[in-house]
């Protein structure tokens, strides 16, 4: 068994789009970042290279290379499995904390995890999703915190 933390923050400015685990979130603030800012997908791809002593995304994605700059996060996340994979890696379980303010994430509960089952090819019932909001101590900003369990 194998087990990988991973966390991620971006700042959250008005009038740029929200990703979160895949999918555009209607709000109002989104994530200032090189990429997409999917704070959740960087948290995962971190804890899955973390699994495997493979460093973090920064040092595989830098966020001075133009090739990232917009990117969707899924890219980072769908190599990140790929590497764990070919070393033996099975991913069975996955926990995942998002802590933001503004928007409301429960009413995308049900789109939320349908979107981590479908890019971690995992039943819902394997799919902790937790939402936390920073009681005010950090408004402009989105948090992810996640860890992976595989086998192998
Ligand atoms: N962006 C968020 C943050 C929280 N929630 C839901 O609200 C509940 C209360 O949050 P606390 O931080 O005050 O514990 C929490 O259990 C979430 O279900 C949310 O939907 N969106
Ligand atoms: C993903 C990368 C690469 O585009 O940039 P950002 O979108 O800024 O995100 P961050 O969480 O700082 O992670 C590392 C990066 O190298």
């Amino acid at each position: 068994m194998r087990l990988g933390y991973g966390e991620d923050s971006h700042r959250l400015e008005e009038g740029r789009p929200l990703y979160l685990c895949g999918l555009r979130i209607p709000s109002p603030v989104g994530a200032v970042a090189h990429s997409d800012g999917d704070a959740a997908l960087h948290a995962l791809t971190d804890a899955l290279l973390a699994a495997f002593g493979l460093g973090d995304i920064g040092l595989h994605f830098p966020d001075h290379d133009p090739r990232w700059r917009g990117v969707r996060s899924e890219a980072f996340l769908r190599e990140a499995l790929r590497w764990v994979e070919a070393r033996g890696g099975k991913l069975v379980q996955v926990s995942l904390a998002l802590t933001l303010d503004r928007p409301k994430l429960s009413p995308h509960r049900e789109a939320l995890v349908d979107n981590l089952s479908r890019l971690l090819a995992l039943p819902p019932d394997r799919i902790g999703l937790t939402f936390k909001t920073s009681e005010g101590l950090a408004p402009e900003h989105v948090q992810a915190r996640g860890v992976v369990l595989l086998e192998g």
